[in-house]
């Protein structure tokens, strides 16, 4: 995918969203040793941006996603939404906080209910917050399987009847119903095969253009990455030890950074 979808210009401009300042993670094993899976990790997601997280298997990015959903509690450190700390404490701020933020995972096929058809499955969100009756939701569903650009008929398919990239496509247009501010990839289209991959990929900074969603983007993959983010946060064995500007990356000084360019790029 060619670099210049992105709009530069729009990197000086945004405000943090999101901002992360020192979060920890640490895990007791059995026998009594800790494993710091997050230590110390800053950083900011900016409005209308995205922001990749990329690193080696077990450097700490699930968790640190983990955290940020809130799906776990950080040993230390803070996570503020709109400049306001989130305390893991308050539910009532945490059902807030969940109204803002949405994932979509690797693998779509069992985020289904097999037994639901497109249109319901994509309006489940709105169901369950009393929000949308049974007949409206063809209607609700053909806007936002226009929005990732699949035909409205698909609504009356099961899960099982669509391809990968088409599950994926819903997965994303489920994130999208219940209009959140920033929603977490993971891994989400690393399964599927290249061209698919960039069809998606593109769809989405497409999206982010239209109606300014910010993304995370969580991967092993740093050439995605640095294609489709405008900054790139790279973890190692819990630390975060580089962040920088998507377009400079390939200038990047860290030893282990490197290691991951040279794995991808001939520079
Ligand atoms: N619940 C847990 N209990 C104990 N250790 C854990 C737990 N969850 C994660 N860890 C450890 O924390 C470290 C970071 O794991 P994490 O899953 O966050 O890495 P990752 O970068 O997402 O890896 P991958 O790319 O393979 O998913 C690893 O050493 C892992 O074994």
């Amino acid at each position: 995918m060619d670099r210049n979808v992105i709009d530069s210009d729009a990197i000086a401009a945004a405000t943090p969203l999101l901002r992360v300042e020192g979060l920890c993670k640490s895990f007791a094993l059995p026998g009594g040793s800790i494993v710091k899976a997050c230590d110390s990790i800053s950083l900011t997601v900016d409005e209308g941006q995205s922001l990749g997280i990329v690193g080696e298997s077990g450097s700490g990015k699930t968790t640190l996603m983990k955290m940020l959903m809130q799906l776990i509690p950080a040993s230390s450190g803070t996570i503020y939404f709109q400049g306001h700390a989130i305390d893991c404490r308050n539910k009532s701020q945490q059902l807030e906080y969940h109204q803002h933020i949405q994932m979509v995972f690797q693998d779509s096929t069992s985020a289904f209910n097999p037994r639901m058809k497109v249109a319901d499955s994509l309006c489940e969100p709105l169901y369950n917050q009393g929000l949308l009756k049974g007949r409206d939701s063809v209607e609700v569903a053909a806007t936002y399987l226009d929005m990732v650009e699949l035909s409205k008929d698909i609504a009356y398919r099961y899960p099982h009847e669509l391809s990968g990239g088409q599950r994926q496509r819903i997965a994303i247009a489920r994130a999208l119903v219940a209009h959140p501010d920033i929603i977490i990839f993971d891994e989400a289209t690393s399964a599927l095969d290249v061209s698919v991959q960039d069809t998606i990929a593109r769809l989405l900074v497409k999206l982010q253009k239209e109606h300014g969603y910010t993304y995370i983007f969580v991967a092993h993959d740093i050439a995605f990455v640095r294609c489709i983010c405008h900054k790139v946060a790279v973890m190692h064995k819990g630390k975060l030890v580089d962040y920088l500007a998507a377009d400079t990356l390939v200038q990047s000084d860290n030893p282990y950074t490197r290691r991951l360019i040279q794995s991808v790029y001939e520079i």
